[in-house]
């Protein structure tokens, strides 16, 4: 069985999306969940509201438990694996790094408009000053 294991797309996955055909992937594994839904601890529901797509983010953020894992060791359920194609969204398990690095670089843009905004505060009152040293000075 898995000898005849095979390679589709995120689009070929997609299209099985329904309760009566219902695939997930997790880890760029793809696996039939049609007959475990009505089974799922976690309800039918949220499995078919990923139906036909990466659920890994998912799955992980529930903290399933290694008997969970063992599920998926049914070959009855293995499908196959992912063919990532050009422009394809990367696997979910990296996305997270990606939306990191693009906060903290966020986060050091607000950083310099801070800096800025101290500097150009820091010229108004040093201007302030001498401004007010030389009018003290006329008046004496
Ligand atoms: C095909 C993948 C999945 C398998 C094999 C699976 C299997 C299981 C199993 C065996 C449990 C019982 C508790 C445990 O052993 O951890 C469980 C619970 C649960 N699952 Fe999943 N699950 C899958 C995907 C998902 C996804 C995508 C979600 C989405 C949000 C989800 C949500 C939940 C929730 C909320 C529970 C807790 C239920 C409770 O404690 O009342 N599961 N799942």
């Amino acid at each position: 069985m898995s000898a005849s294991a095979k390679q589709l797309t995120l689009q070929e996955v997609a299209k099985h999306s329904t309760k009566k055909d219902l695939y997930l992937i997790l880890n760029d594994k793809i696996y039939d969940c049609t007959n475990f839904a009505k089974e799922h601890p976690g309800g039918e529901e949220v499995l078919l509201d990923l139906a036909g797509q990466d659920c890994t983010e998912a799955f992980d953020d529930v903290g399933h438990s290694d008997e969970a894992r063992a599920v998926l060791d049914d070959p009855e359920m293995f499908i196959g694996t992912v063919k990532r194609m050009p422009g394809d969204p990367e696997p979910k398990s990296k996305a997270s790094t990606a939306t990191d690095s693009s906060s903290s670089s966020s986060a050091s843009g607000f950083g310099i408009g801070l800096y800025a905004v101290i500097l150009i505060g820091g010229a108004i009152a040093y201007g302030a000053y001498n401004y007010l040293q030389a009018q003290q000075a006329q008046q004496q």
